[in-house]
């Protein structure tokens, strides 16, 4: 099997997020998802963005096995996995794992992202959840995080489509899409919109939502404005 597609998409997702503002250092990485063969390739531990190459991504299949490469995969592979597991029947192809810096800022408080305005809403339907606190598990003789199982778990009642990020509490910002270059966006959007979020709270505390008509583009989609209006 030929997994160059997914190599390729992954590469290129992983060399841009640098020039997205989105990582410092390595504290970021990218997967993208064959649905057909449930093989998906990963960015490499450690490694600097300018040291990647389509050959040196890791292909691992949904059961974690490593499928093809030499170098470890990232050190957030059970999430991105677990990611998969819950999802990819909803469409979901690729994950972006970042801690840009605002998102982390809302992760490490503990608090929801609100939806304060327009911008928001144009990617998010509705504010983006914190997690929990995750626990540690003791995992041959290692430790895991349980970041997989906290984020899919916030989910529970919530669709991940419409959605598309989480905050996971202490740690940062995951989000994910229906193409690489979609769940990049994605993880751009989410730090974008949390940069003016800290900035309008900052200039008044007392905001927690957009007014609804300012929020339900969604809605309006789907059901049309006069519908709005009639609902209420
Ligand atoms: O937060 C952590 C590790 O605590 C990770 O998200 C790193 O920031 C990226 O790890 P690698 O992808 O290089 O393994």
């Amino acid at each position: 099997m030929n997994y160059q597609a997914i190599r390729e998409a992954c590469y290129e997702a992983n060399r841009k997020l640098p020039a997205t503002g989105l990582v410092d250092l390595t504290f970021g990485n990218v997967s993208v998802l064959d649905p057909d063969s449930g093989i998906f390739a990963i960015k490499p531990s450690g490694v600097d963005y300018d040291a990647l190459t389509p050959e040196n991504m890791v292909l691992l299949d949904l059961d974690g096995r490593i499928v093809e490469g030499e170098l470890r995969p990232s050190s957030d592979t059970p999430t991105h996995r677990r990611l998969y597991c819950a999802w990819a029947d909803q469409g979901v192809v690729s994950v972006v794992h970042t801690h840009s810096r605002n998102a982390v800022a809302f992760a490490q408080s503990g608090r929801d992202l609100p939806c304060l305005g327009t911008t928001h809403c144009d990617y998010f339907n509705g504010p983006v959840p914190v997690t929990r606190i995750m626990s540690v598990n003791e995992v041959d003789g290692d430790y895991e995080w349980e970041t997989g199982n906290v984020i899919v778990e916030r989910f529970a009642d919530l669709d991940p489509t419409e959605i598309p990020a989480i905050l996971v509490q202490h740690h940062g910002p995951f989000a994910w899409g229906t193409s690489a270059n979609k769940s990049v966006e994605n993880a751009r959007a989410l730090e974008i919109v949390a940069d003016m979020a800290l900035k309008s709270l900052a200039l008044n505390p007392d905001l927690t939502g957009a007014p609804d008509h300012l929020r339900n583009k969604h809605f309006f989609r789907k059901h049309g404005a006069s519908a709005y209006y009639g609902q209420r």
